[in-house]
């Protein structure tokens, strides 16, 4: 047997320690043609026999670049060299953005693992992406939540609370990715729009990371790594604290549709889980994320007296302070329909 390359081994403790891919797992790699997710499908045929998973590639094309169609004919004549199914799907409007097109690609692919029975989707990014995308949350006004950046596994999507995305090359940095494809002799695609510095993500790992590193700090991606790793565990502490605020702040309510929020647990609550309190209310109400405003304008209402009123949030809710309770009712319209049946009195 060939001995194991080093990154294959680090991937397969990381498997081992993080429980990331359990054995005999149907896996759906998602595979775009670029260097990380090469190095992450040929890692994983590599550990395959001693797992026991069944591997299959999966490519979405967005139709947005004049190459893409001959990009998924690459990665298809890769899987049929690595004998792996491969499914490739096609947009049929080529998503106007960057995060519309990940959108879509998860949608895509979680229909079909859930149409071929799969139980995992994996995607090839590295510590470098996290790097890029905790400073780039940062310089957004992020708060601990977009720190975290990616994390090694998330559940997709609340219709298939089974099916899981991981990310187990959270590890490696793009560098050792790309060493690992040369040393493979793996096909890389060249995706040109990594290049286009039009886009603020590709300045800041072309021109502001290499600024960071030259200036600041040499091993600035490792740091920033290990930012979002630390913060990952604190988002999950303090996300489990939230549920039983939660439970014990807020009432909803049916028929006019509202939610009531207890004044006094709100006020009883630390800063940072009033914050959190309000943010998860503002969600399942707004049906968004809310904006930090939105959040403290809310959360200022922990200690405002009976009769105040917030301004009206997007799409026209407004919160109401009513005899201890804050009230969070869809539109004006429905504050005047608890008038009446004298729940807001
Ligand atoms: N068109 C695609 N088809 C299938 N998977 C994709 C596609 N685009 C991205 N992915 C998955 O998402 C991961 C991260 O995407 P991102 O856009 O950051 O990477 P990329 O630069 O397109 O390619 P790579 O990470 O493979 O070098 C990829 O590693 C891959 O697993």
């Amino acid at each position: 047997m060939k001995p194991w390359h080093p990154l294959q081994a680090r991937l397969h403790r990381q498997l081992k320690t993080r429980a990331l891919l359990p054995r005999q797992s149907s896996i759906l790699i998602a595979v775009s043609g670029g260097q990380d997710s090469l190095c992450l499908a040929q890692l994983l045929m590599g550990l395959q026999p001693h797992w026991g998973w069944r591997l299959a590639i999966v490519h979405g094309d967005h139709g947005w670049r004049p190459d893409s169609a001959a990009n998924a004919a690459h990665v298809v004549g890769l899987a049929q060299q690595w004998q792996l199914p491969v499914w490739v799907e096609t947009a049929k409007v080529p998503p106007a953005s960057e995060a519309a097109a990940r959108r879509w690609r998860y949608q895509t692919f979680e229909a079909l693992a859930q149409q071929h029975g799969y139980s995992t989707i994996v995607t090839g990014h590295t510590a470098s992406d996290r790097a890029e995308t905790t400073l780039y949350n940062l310089i957004r006004g992020s708060g601990l939540d977009g720190l975290q950046s990616l994390t090694w596994t998330r559940s997709l999507s609340p219709t298939a609370p089974h099916l899981t995305l991981v990310r187990p090359l959270l590890a490696f940095t793009r560098q050792e990715t790309g060493c690992f494809c040369q040393e493979q002799g793996l096909p890389i695609w060249t995706d040109s729009s990594n290049e286009d510095l039009g886009f603020r993500r590709n300045r800041l790992r072309r021109e502001l990371l290499p600024y960071i590193r030259q200036h600041f700090n040499p091993q600035a991606e490792r740091a920033l790594a290990q930012t979002a790793e630390i913060v990952t565990a604190e988002v999950a502490y303090l996300d489990a604290e939230t549920d039983g605020w939660y439970e014990r702040a807020v009432t909803p309510h049916t028929q006019p549709s509202a939610w009531e929020m207890s004044q006094s647990v709100l006020q009883q609550a630390p800063l940072a889980l009033r914050r959190r309190l309000c943010r998860r209310l503002l969600q399942a109400a707004l049906n968004q994320s809310p904006s930090f405003d939105q959040v403290e304008k809310l959360s200022a209402l922990a200690n405002s007296p009976n009769g105040s009123q917030t301004d009206p949030f997007p799409g026209g809710a407004i919160a109401i302070v009513r005899q201890g309770s804050i009230w969070l009712v869809p539109s004006e319209d429905d504050a005047r329909k608890l008038y009446k049946t004298k729940q807001l009195r």
